[in-house]
């Protein structure tokens, strides 16, 4: 009986019309069969490439640029057609894409590596040089160009650059392999924090991938709404729409297709047969929303305190908060969960952070003779943040919290 009105659940829910043919064409992980206003770079890749197919070793290559101006999606691109082609022409490449977001230990990314080569490396405990003499042993045994790309490269900086060392110099050691490697990275900077030498062998070769504008995300969005929606579903606007909203986020195509397809779903949750125009822009509070909650989330604890004391201020009524109300306020929360109190100097280190993250925006003014101070406006939903917030496990005994608001803090 149970069962059955389980069977009714999911039948009524299958009834409604899906506005989507293939939804998963929207999502980051499928590459797309050609990649409109990429084509300089691709070729770029391709002309260093190519040297792959003629059996030497090409130069290693980094690639720049914003996040969703399509690094990836442009290195597997070629990747795939390198491969297709040193197989029709019987030269041995391979082409591996490691994210090191994912895999984020020099230790994890060699294992990974010797293991795609067939050897057996446990995920632990062997000393990492044993691990990158097995990978190298492994590819030697064949004549070989193998080709490692390493997305969101500064990931792994960040815990040293021993392994991108060791690879960079592997060929000298190799006799019938030969390796290269592609870095990507979203952060402009993070090679000044590499061994010289790792700069120099890395770099050799940069790509820089400038934003799309609105017109180009159009074109990108219409290739894949013409695989992801059935016909005529998506009104006029749609499209102009989201790409406008991701111009606006410096040019990030994964963006517009994630309003693309937030849109179609909240269309489809509303039993709707169009996606129109107020979808999308319901989308767009959606993902700011999800995006903000997920980063408020991740917060150490003294900057959620922080973050509360400026709600808290906000919440009694103070228009212009500033960082020494802010201070006052934090002082009180953190008796109350019994953290250490910061100085007042660190909380306004952790608030210009805040600001960076775009969850609020404190400007300097100038108070005459009492100095300069900030003054903060929240730039985030006050009530989903306060949720994330309380859920901490050390804030949330802070849900009924009244702080003491002085008069000086009119000042
Ligand atoms: N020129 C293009 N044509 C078609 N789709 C594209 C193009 N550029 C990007 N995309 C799509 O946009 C999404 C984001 O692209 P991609 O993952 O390559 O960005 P990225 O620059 O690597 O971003 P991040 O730095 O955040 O990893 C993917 O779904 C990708 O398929």
């Amino acid at each position: 009986m149970e069962n059955k009105s389980l069977d009714g659940l999911f039948e009524d829910l299958l009834q409604n019309e899906s506005l989507f043919k293939n939804k998963e064409v929207l999502r980051p992980s499928y590459t797309p069969a050609s990649l409109p206003h990429r084509t300089e770079q691709v070729n770029t890749l391709a002309t260093i490439l190519v040297s792959a197919l003629r059996g030497d070793t090409p130069s290693n290559i980094l690639i720049y640029g914003k996040t969703g101006t399509g690094k990836t999606a442009v290195a597997r691109y070629v990747g795939i057609e390198l491969e297709r082609k040193s197989e029709d022409i019987n030269i041995e490449c391979s082409v591996l894409y490691l994210n090191c977001e994912v895999i984020d230990t020099q230790y994890r990314l060699l294992a990974n590596l010797a293991k795609h080569f067939g050897e057996d490396i446990p995920m632990t405990g062997w000393p990492t040089d044993q691990v990158f003499t097995k990978f190298k042993e492994a590819i030697d045994a064949r004549k070989q160009v193998i080709i490692i790309i390493l997305d969101e490269i500064d990931k792994l900086v960040k815990k040293g650059d021993d392994v991108l060392y060791n690879l960079s110099r592997i060929n000298t050691d190799l006799v019938n392999a030969k390796v290269s490697m592609i870095g990507i990275s979203n952060d402009l900077k993070f090679t000044e924090f590499l061994d010289p030498r790792v700069k120099s062998s890395l770099g050799e070769e940069e790509i820089i991938f400038p934003p799309y504008d609105a017109e180009q995300i159009s074109d990108i969005l219409r290739q894949r709404a013409s695989i992801a929606y059935k016909e005529n579903v998506l009104d006029e606007m749609v499209i102009p729409l989201c790409s406008a909203f991701a111009a606006q986020e410096h040019g990030d195509a994964r963006r517009a297709l994630d309003l693309l397809r937030v849109a179609g779903e909240l269309a489809e949750r509303e039993n709707e047969t169009h996606v129109g125009e107020p979808h999308v822009r319901r989308a767009q509070e959606k993902i700011e929303i999800d995006r903000i909650v997920e980063v408020v989330r991740t917060l150490p604890t003294q900057s959620k305190l922080a973050l509360y004391s400026v709600m808290l201020l906000r919440n009694n009524g103070y228009r212009n908060v500033t960082t020494g109300e802010v201070y006052n306020v934090y002082r009180q929360l953190c008796v109350n969960v019994d953290m250490d109190v910061l100085t007042q100097r660190r909380v306004t280190d952790l608030i210009s952070e805040l600001d960076m993250l775009g969850i609020l925006n404190a400007v300097v003014v100038s108070k005459g003779r009492y100095g300069r101070t900030k003054e903060i406006v929240l730039s985030v939903p006050i009530e989903s943040t306060r949720r994330v917030l309380l859920e901490d496990y050390r804030l949330g005994m802070l849900a009924g919290f009244k702080p003491v608001i002085t008069a000086q803090m009119h000042l």
